[in-house]
């Protein structure tokens, strides 16, 4: 690799890290080369003469983007195909040079402190089919990109103002959300009469500064009539609606008369009704003290995320219904300094406290990057509550079934996610066999992407699969689990297989996808069976026909002759391994999708 190239590594980082060089531990010294001697975070072509991708996401970088050394440096500028700077602590701008590096596919940002506008030089990249600038304090007009190129693209929670281009239908709202003087399609609000895009804008440069006082005061107005609507609103639909959960914000104290809060509660009238203030439950009490009405009886568990939750501060907050299903109901709960999180809410299951009390300890305690850790639980007899960290970027299911179905998740992700929930579910069952806690409900929409977009499962414990036959999960009544529903986990992460390798839906035309798969004769699997967008990226027929053998052993009606879930994790590695052998397989980047 070129000197020219190396020096401009080691600026650009020494940059990102005000003059410190964090580089020095990865390995980033002048005297050796960063594909041969494998600097960390660098990846290089199959030659390994020319560096493609830099991977700096959650490195602690505390510096500026100086775009410059990186992009204005010819044979870097000509190579590099990916860089990903996510969750740093970054700050300044986003520089016009960022547009020579004119062979990047891959451009993500989000999570930092970036300010100023979004260069044209952005919207220049041709290739350019990932950018994510999200949760910065971008401001200015969005340039004028060609969205139908991209297979995630996401400016959300900025500062971003004016109308969105025209987008064609390729890019969803929630891309654009949390900038609250952005509008037009496929923004809800509508943009004012005298606003001009970045197109028109860049068309028409003399009156710029005129047009934009008028559009900034039309957003301010429009801004402040909005969101006096949206509170309007959100008054209005608690009542009428019964959706949105203003939950119990009239009750100033957990204390106060079980009249006043059935009074002031509305979504949680059905819902956190009395009953969740006259039962206590502390990570020192059981049942048996639970007559006092204190903000102890929300268990928070150790994490840096809700430092000092209150279950005062839960019930305060407004929260939107998510989801309710036959278990339990899901809400999205916002506070006031930006926080989010989730609170499942699980009625009558018959689990005593202390039972309920050991199971969310020993989950707390097995620990599993990839599985979603309770933050806080909540006991009384009639229901239950567990507080999850909100994951923006959906759940699995939605990956692979929803509007962008399919369109980016290409092979190698979907071979890396199979394989990361197999390793966390078989380290899971291992570290809780002899407490024996499945899953008990593994499917495809409680898989959740966090946000550098890995796969998390969600919900872990909550349920027991009870009937093998139809797989139906129950609510677990004891500490542990029985000994099936770890083999109904094994089932239920093989229809996970399934739907990753068919991108079909759990049940289609009416026929269950295990049914329908066996019933395809072995000769047509690769024309009949295989989600087309696999079989348009060349992706390699015999590792798809491997994971169909994985996922097919793991559905099998009998459960005594499912596989065991180390079992599972150890064939799919050996499927991993053989696509290392063939390509370059590179985990990080598979999983950046969308
Ligand atoms: N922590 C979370 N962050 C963001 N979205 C979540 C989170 N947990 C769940 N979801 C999503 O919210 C939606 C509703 O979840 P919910 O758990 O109610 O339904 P479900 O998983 O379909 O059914 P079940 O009740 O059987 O678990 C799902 O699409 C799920 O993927």
């Amino acid at each position: 690799v070129d000197v020219e190239v190396k020096n401009s590594l080691i600026i650009f980082l020494a940059k990102l890290s005000n003059g410190v060089q964090p580089g020095l531990s990865w390995g980033w010294i002048p005297s050796s080369d960063p594909c041969k001697e494998h600097w960390q975070n660098v990846a290089c072509d199959s030659l390994n003469t020319t560096v493609t991708k830099l991977f700096l996401n959650g490195q602690n970088l505390v510096g500026t983007l100086d775009s410059a050394s990186l992009c204005n440096t010819k044979p870097l500028a000509a190579s590099l195909t990916t860089l990903a700077l996510d969750d740093n602590n970054i700050a300044g701008q986003i520089s016009d040079e960022i547009g020579h590096c004119n062979q990047l596919t891959q451009f993500t940002v989000s999570y930092n402190r970036l300010s100023g506008t979004l260069p044209e030089s952005l919207a220049a990249l041709e290739n350019l089919k990932t950018l994510d600038v999200s949760n910065n304090q971008l401001t200015g007009l969005i340039p004028n990109f060609d969205f139908s190129k991209f297979d995630k693209f996401n400016v959300s929670n900025n500062k971003l103002q004016g109308p969105i281009p025209n987008t064609n239908g390729f890019v969803q709202s929630n891309s654009f959300l949390g900038n609250s003087e952005l509008c037009g399609d496929p923004l809800a609000n509508k943009c004012p009469s005298s606003s001009v895009t970045a197109d028109e804008k860049s068309k028409n440069s003399k009156g710029v500064s005129k047009n934009q006082v008028i559009i900034y005061i039309g957003y301010a107005i429009l801004a402040s009539v909005f969101v006096a609507l949206v509170i309007f609103k959100i008054c209005t639909k608690n009542k009428k609606e019964d959706r949105m959960v203003d939950a119990v914000n009239k009750v100033s104290a957990v204390d106060e008369s079980m009249s006043k809060i059935s009074a002031a509660s509305s979504e949680f009238k059905g819902g956190l009704s009395k009953s969740n203030y006259s039962v206590t439950f502390s990570a020192d009490d059981d049942e048996s003290h639970s007559t006092n009405m204190v903000s102890s009886s929300l268990v928070v568990l150790k994490s840096p995320v809700v430092n000092g939750l209150k279950f005062e501060d839960l019930l305060k907050a407004p929260a939107e219904l998510l989801g309710r299903g036959k278990y339990g109901s899901l809400y999205k709960v916002i506070f006031e300094d930006g926080m989010v999180l989730v609170v499942k809410r699980i009625k009558d299951w018959a689990i005593s406290g202390s039972d309920f009390k050991q199971r969310m300890e020993r989950l707390y305690q097995a620990k599993h990057q990839s599985v979603l850790p309770a933050l806080a639980f909540y006991f009384s007899k009639q229901e239950k509550l567990l507080v999850y960290e909100y994951q923006q970027n959906g759940s699995l299911f939605r990956l692979i079934h929803g509007s962008h179905r399919g369109q980016a998740f290409d092979w190698n992700s979907r071979l890396s996610v199979a394989a990361r929930i197999a390793e966390a579910l078989a380290f899971m069952h291992e570290e809780l066999r002899t407490e024996g806690i499945a899953h008990g409900n593994l499917k495809s929409s409680n898989i959740l992407l966090n946000k550098k977009m890995e796969p998390c499962i969600s919900e872990y414990g909550l349920m027991e699969i009870h009937d093998q036959e139809n797989q139906t999960p129950r609510k677990a009544s004891k500490a542990g689990s029985t000994s099936s529903a770890f083999k109904g986990d094994v089932y239920g992460f093989g229809v996970v297989l399934l739907e990753l390798l068919t991108g079909k839906l759990v049940q289609h035309n009416g026929v269950d996808l295990t049914v329908w798969v066996h019933s395809v004769v072995r000769e047509e699997w690769t024309a009949e069976v295989f989600d087309r967008t696999l079989m348009s990226e060349c992706a390699s027929e015999e590792r798809m026909v491997n994971l169909l053998q994985v996922a097919i052993k793991c559905v099998n009606r009998s459960a005594e002759a499912r596989p065991s879930m180390n079992q599972v994790a150890l064939m799919i590695n050996t499927i991993v391994e053989e696509e290392e052998g063939s390509t370059v397989f590179d985990p990080q980047s598979s999983m950046s999708l969308i």
